[in-house]
């Protein structure tokens, strides 16, 4: 048999002159409290040495309403008192219970009314819910209709009553060593020493321990707050902005012409919102319509400003670095942005209808496409992607414009995003003239691949033990 606790012998000790015994007494007798004595009668009972039974009474008391209709009567009583054999209606409308009361009349058919007038049907005694108002007991037949009525309220009682088994009486019979036992050992015992003649609480070391579930970053947070880390460390800063974006600033400023696909609505979230477009915006409008001052000849037609002031729900974070842009002007700038982006993707195992996306833009006079590929690479280096590729890809925005690639085991190469430099048509406009490194990654799919995911879902499920049996990523790893 397990070791017993002192705890558990002092309570089998107490109990044994009684055979069964409530939880008051036995923390009386023990000078501690019930709940303690309920846990050491549990630990007796898992050893077979007592018995616990619960029970659980429920009570009653009377709501203030309840109370006053205990003095007087339930209102369909009161009234009734007044009814004598008939009445006109009206006079019971004008009886100060009469909301509540003329309905219990009519539904306990106590009344029948005939041409405005109430008549009474013969003698009604005292209904189940009379009774029970006079003094609520379990049991009592009226109580659910005080309680639909809020005339009572019902509270539960549990209580234990331990009864000691012949195992237990045995081992009592027996005697027990009551001596004083230490289960942890305190400073003070290992300072002084007393540690050596303490009666030691033996304990099994093939007892599984409870396990616990400490709080701790959700993994797919952990890889974000990893991105952000390495972002930071690569010096640049972060940029933050608001998931709802005008059309003007997701498309427009981005050199996406007004008839193209993504902008159509089943690619897009689009919002009963406008927002007016930003001083600067008849520049967007020329560049558009025939290139303005540069050299492009823009897409031709009419650009519509009805169609730029419509709100999306971002469907990629570069709206962000154009306004970050625009705001700026000048180099150098270096800026991130890590945020949630939406498009009307058809959900499957790689494919969610929202995921984050980080975006990076470098601005600077003499900084190059290679300076681009340069810091992919080394983004992807230090979030352990070592094998990286660039497909030539086309972005509106962009010239040259590549997809980067990374090799992942047993996947092949898996496609990232996209990134380049900003074309003319995008940084003109508004004056920007040194040349801008500017890309889109996605990183929900980079952390399913992180975290040895094979379904996207699965990163914004919250599957309870996906999320505790993961280990800890990023900062506390
Ligand atoms: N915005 C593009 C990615 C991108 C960003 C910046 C430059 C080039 C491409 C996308 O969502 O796929």
């Amino acid at each position: 048999m397990a070791d017993l606790t002192l705890n558990e012998k002092r309570l089998l000790v107490a109990l044994a002159p009684l055979g069964e015994a409530g939880t008051g007494a036995l923390a009386g007798a023990l000078g501690t409290t019930e709940a303690a004595v309920v846990q050491y009668a549990h630990l007796c009972a898992d050893s077979g040495l007592a018995e616990v039974v619960r029970t659980t009474t429920t009570t009653y008391a009377l709501t203030p309403e309840g109370e006053d209709y205990r003095k007087n009567g339930l209102p369909e009583r009161q009234m009734l008192e007044n009814v004598g054999d008939s009445a006109p209606m009206r006079d019971l409308q004008a009886h100060p219970l009469s909301r509540i009361g003329i309905g219990w009349l009519r539904k306990k058919g106590w009344i029948t009314i005939r041409a405005g007038v109430a008549e009474r049907v013969g003698e009604v005694p005292p209904g189940d819910d009379e009774i029970a108002l006079q003094d609520p007991k379990e049991g009592m037949p009226g109580i659910a209709d005080l309680l639909k009525r809020n005339l009572i309220t019902a509270s539960e009682e549990t209580a234990w009553q331990i009864r000691i088994t012949a195992a237990g009486r045995a081992l009592v019979d027996a005697g027990l060593d009551l001596t004083e036992e230490t289960g942890t050992l305190t400073r003070e015992q290992i300072i002084s020493g007393s540690w050596r003649t303490a009666n030691l609480r033996r304990y099994s070391l093939a007892t599984p321990p409870k396990r616990i579930w400490p709080g701790k970053t959700h993994p797919y947070g952990g890889v974000l707050d990893d991105v952000r880390r390495i972002l930071l460390e690569m010096g640049f800063e972060e940029m933050r902005g608001e998931i709802v974006q005008s059309a003007f600033w997701d498309f427009d400023a981005l050199f996406q012409p007004q008839d193209h696909p993504a902008r159509e609505m089943q690619d897009t979230f689009y919002l009963d919102l406008a927002e007016p477009c930003p001083p600067g915006w008849e520049g967007v409008r020329d560049i558009h319509e025939h290139g303005g001052d540069t050299s492009s000849t823009g897409w031709g037609g009419r650009w519509d400003p009805a169609k730029a002031e419509q709100c999306v729900l971002r469907t990629h974070t570069t709206p962000l670095s154009i306004r970050h842009l625009v705001a700026t002007r000048r180099p150098p700038v270096k800026a991130f942005a890590l945020g949630r982006v939406y498009r009307r993707e058809a959900i499957d195992p790689t494919h969610l209808p929202e995921f984050e996306q980080l975006e990076g833009i470098v601005m600077d006079e003499d900084v190059t496409f290679r300076d681009l590929l340069g810091y992919l690479k080394e983004f992807y280096a230090a979030m352990g992607f070592d094998a990286v590729r660039f497909r030539p890809g086309y972005f509106p925005y962009t010239e040259p414009s590549v997809e980067p690639e990374v090799r992942v085991d047993g996947l092949g190469w898996v496609e990232l995003g996209g990134a380049g430099v900003f074309r003319e048509e995008v940084t003109a406009p508004w004056g920007i003239e040194a040349p801008v490194l500017a890309w889109g990654l996605g990183i929900s799919r980079l952390a399913m691949l992180r975290l040895g995911l094979r379904d996207l879902r699965q990163l914004y499920r919250s599957d309870i033990d996906w999320i505790r049996d993961h280990p800890v990523i990023g900062r506390e790893e």
